[in-house]
């Protein structure tokens, strides 16, 4: 079985996270996409999170968006385990499930800026990963320091249906079409209507 992890805040989920979920479902061949609704991301300030159940609930509702939302799970195993990091999370996913064939799913933006998480190299290595375009950060990801320390691993887009089967480190880009949501802006538009 072949499982993409997908991990976010999803403070609110939107339709950017199904797209994502989507695209990788189809063009990595996979059986499911669980998505890990985080705990808390260690880079993002706790004050602009809303609470777990919250986010649980949006997230469920973002993935009925997907065309086969039924391959999709919503997960709160992190908090479940006790894991923030992801490399933490993910030691944790890989031993219980030695059979599965895990593949790490991000947006693009999370590539410009994974040299920053804890043991990203050895993320890298455990795992094959899976890079999905978006808006704003094409440029930035392109260049990032993670992928060029990772140049040599990275698989041609044609190939990525056989990215599951790889041995880490290797990692693909999934292109086109961009969706252009984003929490932020969501969060936003919401705080201005409150105060209309
Ligand atoms: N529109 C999008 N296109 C591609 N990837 C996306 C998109 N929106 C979110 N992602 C990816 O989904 C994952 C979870 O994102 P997250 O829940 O932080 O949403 P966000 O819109 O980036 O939130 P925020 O604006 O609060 O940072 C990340 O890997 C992020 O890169
Ligand atoms: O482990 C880290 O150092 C780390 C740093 C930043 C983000 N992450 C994870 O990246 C995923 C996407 O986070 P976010 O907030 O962009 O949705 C989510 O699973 C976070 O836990 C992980």
């Amino acid at each position: 079985m072949a499982v993409g992890l997908f991990g976010g805040s999803f403070n609110p989920a939107h339709d950017g996270h199904a797209h994502v979920a989507e695209t990788a479902l189809r063009r990595l061949g996979l059986d499911r996409v669980v998505w890990l609704v985080s705990p808390q991301n260690p880079l993002k300030d706790a004050r602009d999170s809303a609470p777990l159940a919250e986010r649980m609930a949006s997230a469920r509702a973002a993935a009925k968006l997907a065309a086969d939302g039924r391959a999709m799970v919503i997960s709160d195993f992190e908090t479940r385990v006790g894991t923030q990091w992801t490399i933490d999370t993910l030691r944790a996913l890989t031993a219980r499930h030695p059979g599965v064939r895990f593949v790490w799913l991000m947006g693009s933006d999370n590539l410009a800026s994974f040299h920053k998480w804890r043991g990203w190299t050895d993320i890298m290595r455990m795992m094959p990963m899976a890079v999905i375009a978006r808006p704003g950060s094409l440029h930035h990801s392109r260049t990032a320091p993670a992928a060029a320390r990772f140049a040599s691993a990275r698989v041609p887009t044609a190939q990525a249906t056989l990215l599951a089967g790889m041995e880490a480190p290797a990692w693909t880009w999934l292109t086109a079409p961009l969706n252009p949501r984003s929490s932020t802006a969501l969060r936003a538009a919401r705080d201005a209507a409150a105060h209309l």
